[in-house]
């Protein structure tokens, strides 16, 4: 097991945003998060990286356990210039050929000397997705990953997720609200709502009672789902000040 949580419970400013949650991530299988909004998703990875306290519970991680985490936001100061090079080079200086390689397998060639400010939402999503692969991890955790991408661009972006499973066989824990890729694509899924309602197969957890009382049963509750998402999504973007992850 890469990383192992039991029976996990984390507050943010005194309200509990996810309770008992237990489950496991093995080498080289894909596992999706999904649930509404508010839901604890995020909360959830940011425990898994230590980045909030957890309340009650443990979180074992493998000695070898390689971290890559894509955040769901991250603001980068308007004002302060910064090339794609920078970026990737913070906070610890990596090899140039490496850069390279990741800027190519993240499908964004030759705009290493770009300014970051200057990018489109859905490339600055891929340059956050090569940046977490220059740590060459074992376990990447995705955060929306897609979001701010454009059709073809989210298709792409999980057949690259998929490549990169199979090639480097890193575990990938992501949370998406692309429901229909959701179910064709990963190993395992884990509907949330703050705590696990159901988990397993794709199939085993569309039909639970739990799953169809929060996304419905059908394609037509599932483009329902997406547009009420989408009215109120946040699109990523490198425009703004105050890093924030998430
Ligand atoms: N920095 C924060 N301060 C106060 N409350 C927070 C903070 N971050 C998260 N929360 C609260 O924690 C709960 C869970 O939020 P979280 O972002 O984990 O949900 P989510 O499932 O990822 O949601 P979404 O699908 O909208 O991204 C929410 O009620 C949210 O308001």
């Amino acid at each position: 097991m890469l990383i192992v949580a039991k029976d996990v419970s984390a507050h943010i400013m005194g309200r509990k945003v996810i309770s008992n949650i237990t489950f496991a991530i093995e080498p080289g299988e894909i596992v999706t998060i999904v649930g509404p909004n508010g839901s604890g998703k995020t909360s959830l990875l940011k425990a898994l990286i230590g980045a909030i306290d957890i309340s009650a519970g443990q979180i074992e991680r493998h000695p070898n356990l390689r971290l890559g985490y894509v955040p769901q936001r991250l603001h980068v100061e308007a004002m302060l210039p910064m090339t794609v090079n920078r970026f990737l080079n913070l906070p610890v200086k990596k090899n140039d050929s490496d850069i390279t390689s990741a800027l190519i397998n993240a499908g964004v060639p030759g705009i290493k000397h770009q300014q970051i400010i200057g990018l489109s939402g859905g490339q600055f999503q891929r340059i956050l997705l090569a940046r977490a692969m220059l740590d060459r991890p074992n376990l990447l955790l995705l955060d929306e990953a897609t979001q701010g991408l454009d059709q073809g661009g989210i298709g792409a972006f999980y057949r690259h997720i998929d490549r990169i499973r199979q090639e480097t066989n890193c575990a990938v824990l992501m949370v998406s609200h692309d429901l229909n890729i959701v179910m064709r694509q990963t190993d395992r899924v884990i509907c949330l709502n703050k705590h696990i309602c159901c988990q397993g197969k794709p199939d085993h957890v569309s039909a639970s009672s739990e799953y169809i009382e929060l996304f419905g049963s059908g394609e037509e509750h599932l483009a329902l789902y997406h547009h009420q998402h989408h009215q109120h999504r946040h699109i990523a973007k490198p425009h703004k000040r105050v890093e924030h992850a998430g």
